[in-house]
């Protein structure tokens, strides 16, 4: 069992085809960015041993329970079982919560605290002593790059350590892409728990955003129905693509667009069933080009892969989740000849990539910056398919033979005090601090 302070963290994703499908089991490919959130967990003073405190700076949420006030009685007793939890939400603790949430109004705030509380009840025991859980992200919220399942993912990771549900990740060897049975076994109970929170925050979700934040890397996914395991397909040797991701700062909330698909469905299920259908040969097209041999991915190939690209945005189109803004960055990047643009995630506003010729000159790709950025857009460079879920632990057990910077790592004030991503990324990040072990 690990204990307080520790840091977690989880990626954000880019879908790159078969966004909305997902929901209705067909299957979608999509890569961890290098984007991430990242909790830290710090225990109480004395005086507040019986608080349970979230301090969620970037939701703009600060909020305390008496630990003792929460809906105990209600928690049903399969989440203290180590198996998998069910992935349907349990109605009755999900109504007791909202007596707990009564004075949270914000959608964007309730949501994340819904979740948290949720796992907070099926994971801890009330006897578990006051902490705070802080979360500070690098990810754009609400921009289709995955923000909630990379929150859900840091949640259930630090309730599982807590708990002792699961262990710190093992050394896997010199390879870090050795397979650990340990750790895979962690992953998988994380990614399960994380769902829930998920579930929590836009009630249908396909499932795909937290399995690649807690595993990583890139993947296909599908989303099974009747107690069947979702599909989960790594997909090693995932060819460098070259990518601009553009948020259109356009905010949007995936429960919502999510929602209208479902309503169109309903509506028109003979026009929305083939779309959905299209979507899937689609991605099962684009699948197949992604695992051609690294030697077979000539210019015909990128060709092949940039047409499947407009393909895509023009179905998501015909299901209503564009944007006007999302448009104006597909012209701007199709004036410019650049290479092809789809909107990732729910859409409806958040982000597009547009997957870049490789022949296009770097100039070209300067003027497109600008242009998107003189307005209001704002152009992320990140890289594709990196880790998943991961944490930091102190080196030393006893506080009080820490070195400073430690004492900052673990710092509550410290991490509140982080200005922008920079910031962030540069203080505890992934890949900028050592000592980050990943699952
Ligand atoms: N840094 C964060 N701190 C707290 N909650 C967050 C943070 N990032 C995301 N969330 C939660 O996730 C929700 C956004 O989820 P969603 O609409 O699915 O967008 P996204 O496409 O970014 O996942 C927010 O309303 C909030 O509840
Ligand atoms: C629209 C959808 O396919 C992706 C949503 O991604 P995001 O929450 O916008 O990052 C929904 C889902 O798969 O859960």
């Amino acid at each position: 069992m690990v204990s307080a302070p520790f840091l977690v963290s989880a990626p954000g994703k880019v879908i790159l085809f078969g966004e909305h499908a997902a929901v209705y089991g067909k299957p979608a490919i999509a890569a961890a960015v290098s984007l991430r959130s990242y909790l830290l967990t710090t225990k109480h003073v004395a005086e507040f041993s019986d608080v349970v405190t979230l301090e969620f700076p970037d939701v703009k949420l600060q909020y305390s329970w008496k630990i003792h006030s929460l809906p105990w009685n209600v928690v049903p007793k399969w989440s203290m079982d180590t198996v998998r939890p069910p992935s349907e939400l349990n109605t009755v603790l999900m109504d007791a919560l909202e007596q707990s949430l009564v004075a949270v109004l914000n959608p964007l705030q309730r949501s994340a605290a819904l979740a948290f509380l949720y796992l907070y009840l099926c994971l801890c025991r009330p006897d578990m002593p006051g902490m705070t859980f802080s979360v500070r992200s690098t990810l754009p919220i609400g921009a289709g790059l995955g923000s909630s399942a990379s929150v859900s993912v840091c949640v259930a990771a630090a309730l599982c350590l807590l708990s002792g549900e699961v262990s710190p990740p093992e050394t896997k060897g010199d390879d870090d892409s050795d397979f650990n049975a340990t750790n895979y076994a962690s992953i998988e109970l994380i990614d399960a728990w994380a769902f829930l929170g998920e579930r929590c925050m836009h009630g249908n979700p396909s499932g795909i955003d937290n399995a690649v934040a807690s595993h990583g890397g890139a993947v296909m996914f599908q989303r099974m129905t009747k107690g069947n395991p979702n599909v989960r397909e790594s997909m090693r040797n995932f060819p460098p693509l070259k990518l601009l991701l553009i948020d259109s700062r356009q905010p949007r909330r995936t429960a919502v667009q999510v929602s209208n698909v479902a309503t169109l469905l309903q509506n028109y299920p003979l026009v929305t069933e083939p779309i959905l259908n299209g979507i899937q040969a689609l991605t099962t097209e684009a699948y197949k080009l992604l695992l051609m041999p690294k030697e077979k991915c000539d210019d015909v190939w990128e060709e092949r892969l940039r047409e499947l690209v407009r393909v895509n945005h023009g179905m998501l189109v015909a299901l209503g989740v564009s944007h006007p803004k999302l448009e104006a960055i597909r012209m701007a990047a199709d004036e410019l000849e650049i290479g092809e643009t789809k909107l990732t995630g729910a859409g409806g506003g958040g982000c597009a990539i547009t997957l870049v010729k490789r022949d296009v000159e770097e100039s070209r790709i300067l003027e497109l910056k600008a242009r998107l950025e003189g307005h209001g857009f704002e152009v992320f460079e990140t890289s594709l398919g990196g880790f998943g879920a991961g944490c930091l632990l102190p080196t030393k057990s006893d506080a009080a033979e820490w070195e400073e910077w430690e004492e900052k790592l673990f710092s509550l004030h410290h991490l509140l005090g982080l200005g922008d991503r920079e910031d962030i990324q540069k203080t505890v990040g992934v890949g900028s601090i050592d000592g980050w072990a990943f699952w």
